[in-house]
């Protein structure tokens, strides 16, 4: 499995979003640290998530990154991305694994370290912690964990810690500190108003 890379950018496919556009500054800056999941609202239709994530990888394999998607495994495994992300509402991680197969990148989302441990024990390769913070992206999440609530994860699990949620370039010093690998955002690249520079800042918090 290749080593995974530090700073997820999490697609953001609401109206008025350009996450192509974005995915590209962050690329240019990046490389082979980016990792960049696929995610689309739940709405969208299994073609529009395919046809973005086609999209997705050919940008991303002139630079060795890796393309996960977000939920939908069938497109992750027709699009030829590397694997997926899975959370609660999503296919359980050993039938994740299945679908995917032994060699995939599988990502799957704890809050607390027996839902994490489970998840490991089950077949993921790293895990999505949060929300972390605050977060205006995702509506109707529970309560934000903080780093102390990263830091039970991460001691509780040997793969690399994830963190998410409301992450910002002066948040990642506390969550590095608390054990994460890494850190995935939405709004921290997407609402930038460059996103380049943006990338630049995350990957100097995370010390790549
Ligand atoms: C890296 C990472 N961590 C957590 C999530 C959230 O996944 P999930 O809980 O399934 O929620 P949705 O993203 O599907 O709304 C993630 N996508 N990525
Ligand atoms: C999908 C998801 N799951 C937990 S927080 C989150 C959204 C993170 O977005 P942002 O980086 O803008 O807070
Ligand atoms: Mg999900």
């Amino acid at each position: 499995m290749p080593s995974l890379g530090r700073l997820h950018l999490i697609t953001d496919t609401r109206p008025g979003r350009d996450p192509l556009t974005v995915l590209r500054a962050a690329l240019a800056v990046a490389r082979a640290e980016l990792v960049v999941q696929v995610r689309v609202e739940d709405d969208a239709t299994d073609r529009e998530a395919y046809d973005l994530t086609r999209r997705v990888v050919a940008l991303c394999a002139p630079y060795d990154v890796t393309c996960l998607v977000n939920d939908r495994l069938h497109v992750a495994l027709a699009a030829g991305a590397a694997g997926g992300h899975v959370g609660a509402d999503d296919l359980p991680v050993g039938a994740a694994r299945r679908v995917l197969g032994a060699t995939a990148v599988l990502g799957a989302t704890a809050r607390e370290p027996g839902t994490a441990a489970g998840a490991v024990a089950a077949g993921a390769s790293y895990l999505g912690v949060g929300p972390c913070h605050t977060t205006g992206t995702k509506a109707g999440l529970p309560a934000p964990i903080g780093p102390a609530g990263v830091r039970a994860v991460a001691d509780a699990v040997d793969v690399p810690v994830v963190a998410i949620g409301g992450v910002t370039a002066a948040r990642v010093p506390a969550l590095l500190a608390a054990g994460a690998y890494g850190v995935a955002v939405v709004g921290a690249l997407s609402g930038a108003a460059d996103p380049g520079r943006a990338t630049a800042e995350l990957l100097g918090a995370l010390g790549c």
